[in-house]
């Protein structure tokens, strides 16, 4: 991490006010300043030239971003350096792919011969259960449906990439997710599977999580019964991947059936390791591996671009200048692909849990605005529901539109127009209309045209995938977790540790027997917190 982190805000300020006086309509006619900042990498093309952005103040954040020996950061990510400073841990998520990659990995040796077992363990299963073989590796004689019970980065992963590569997925068997420990979603699961044929893969690194082991329960009973309680049967149903194997044996996975996870791998960054075994399951080996190569050749291009057309360098440095220079507190993700309307919250994890910090390793303040809040939903739905406010509203939030140029369908028409949708509202968000125009179109009506005027000057960054295939979503994800370590080096916190999850989960301990009447030795609860269970007691059924 840089020893002194500058404040963006004074230190972009000349290049703010400069630009305050040019509207976008303005700085997009400009044919230079549009080729520094479109740039492609592989499938993904991203197109900056809609932010409020000129060359001399993208020149100054590059500038500043080299000074802050990003590269030696980021080498030392790779090379398996320590870097989660309060965990005492490597940053390894890129070792998982590092197969995939042209340039030679870094990373232990150890560490790599680990991951490749794995990964051959992981073939040995899923081509077992594609191919119907199953049963020699101690799993049920048929499996129809393959559930993944996770939470946070043990469900977001898996969940995004099934459902975004949805087209490649075998037909021999079917994928589901359960999650929440609302009790409804297991409850209409098991209604609707059949547990002699469902296969349950337990995922938790921690192997603690609460959701996940009441919701694993839940199945364990359900599948029980159909076993007429033969727990040998039962443990045939499931598969864990897990950093405590000895829980996890413990819990009643057999060893043989548990696949690691590693200390160096965070949660939210390992769809790359076991944990994307669902996703295997769903679309095949060959499938993942392709995932893998297209997260690895996103990290080869991120270890040798320079900053000037390094793509995870390009969003970082947006994110700077949106989040501290114009001080916007929000980002809207909206993806014109409902295969990808799980990346809005999958990017929520990533980018909030690793960078929502307001403090340093060395423990100061961090002195000015980190993480954006993310948020969003598909295109052109999305249009339809909060595009108003981003038009016309007070706030501007800047957006990442993504789409794909080549569906995965053969419905060209209805493809062309969420294209043109996509583009349309980069368009109208960039331009906007001025007074002069909306009175051209009613000019009788001033009124009327001051409502109908957009100010336009509204930021927004395109992403374009070639298509929708495991190489460009490996490559789309690796993307947004480069852009998160820069941000969090040039910020100068810690993105891989998640201590603001902690507190909720203790107090939940806490209330847990409270709201069921039962007596605990737990300190008393606040007052309001009291009440609530109150209320909630007396008007239960
Ligand atoms: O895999 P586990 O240990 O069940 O944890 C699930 C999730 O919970 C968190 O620890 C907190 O939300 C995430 O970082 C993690 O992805």
């Amino acid at each position: 991490m840089p020893a002194n982190v500058p404040t963006y805000a004074s230190l972009f300020a000349d290049h703010a006010r400069r630009l305050s006086q040019s509207h976008l309509r303005t700085l997009i006619a400009d044919p230079a300043r549009g080729a520094r900042l479109r740039h492609r990498a592989g499938p993904l093309l991203l197109d900056l030239s809609r932010q409020k952005l000129d060359v001399p103040a993208l020149d100054a954040l590059g500038a500043q971003l080299d000074a802050s020996g990003w590269q030696a950061a980021r080498d030392a990510m790779f090379a398996g350096d320590p870097i989660n400073t309060s965990e005492g841990r490597a940053v390894l998520h890129t070792a998982l792919r590092a197969g995939g990659s042209s340039l030679p990995s870094p990373a232990p040796s150890e560490a790599q011969r680990e991951i490749e077992a794995t990964l051959a363990r992981m073939g040995e299963l899923v081509d077992a259960v594609h191919d119907g073989r199953q049963e020699a590796l101690g799993l049920p004689g048929t499996v129809t449906d393959i559930v993944n019970i996770g939470i946070g980065g043990s469900d977001l992963g898996p969940r995004l990439a099934v459902a975004a590569l949805a087209p490649f997925r075998t037909p021999k068997v079917r994928s589901h997710f359960l999650t929440n420990v609302d009790g409804q979603a297991a409850y209409d699961l098991i209604n609707r599977l059949d547990p002699r044929t469902t296969l349950v893969v337990m995922v938790s690194k921690t192997f603690t999580t609460q959701e996940t082991l009441l919701n694993g329960n839940v199945l364990r009973g359900w599948i029980s019964e159909a076993c007429n309680g033969d727990e040998r049967a039962v443990a045939r149903h499931f598969l864990a991947v897990s950093a405590n194997t000895e829980v996890a044996g413990s819990w009643g996975v057999p060893l043989r059936q548990i696949f690691p996870m590693w200390d160096f791998v965070g949660g939210r960054y390992s769809l790359w390791s076991a944990v994307g075994l669902s996703l295997a399951l769903a679309i095949g080996m060959q499938g993942f591996r392709a995932v893998l190569a297209g997260g690895a050749h996103m990290d080869d291009h991120f270890r040798s671009a320079p900053w000037q057309q390094n793509l995870p360098a390009l969003l970082a440095l947006t994110e700077i200048w949106n989040r501290d220079v114009l001080g916007y507190p929000t980002r809207a993700v909206v993806p014109y692909a409902d295969l990808l309307g799980d990346l809005p919250s999958y990017l929520q994890q990533l980018e909030m849990e690793s960078l929502g910090k307001s403090v340093t390793p060395q423990g100061a303040p961090v002195g000015q605005p980190t993480v954006p809040v993310v948020w969003g939903s598909v295109g052109t739905n999305a249009q339809h529901a909060y595009f108003q406010a981003l038009h016309q509203g007070t706030e501007v939030v800047p957006l990442d539109l993504i789409g794909i140029v080549n569906p995965a369908h053969p419905l060209h028409g209805n493809h062309d127009a969420l294209l043109s949708n996509l583009l349309a509202q980069a368009a109208a968000l960039a331009l906007g209309k001025t007074f002069d125009e909306a009175l051209a179109e009613s000019p009788a009506d001033r009124t009327l045209a001051a409502q109908r005027t957009f100010p336009g000057d509204r930021p927004s960054s395109v992403l374009l995938l070639d298509a929708l295939t495991p190489e460009s979503l490996g490559a789309l994800i690796a993307l947004y977790e480069h852009k998160v370590f820069l941000l969090g080096h040039l910020w100068g916190i810690n993105a891989f540790d998640q201590w603001g999850v902690e507190l909720g989960k203790s107090i939940a301990r806490q209330i847990l027997p409270a709201l069921r009447g039962e007596s605990s030795d737990v300190p008393p609860l606040d007052a309001a917190t009291s009440a609530s269970i109150g209320a909630i007691r007396e008007r239960r059924s």
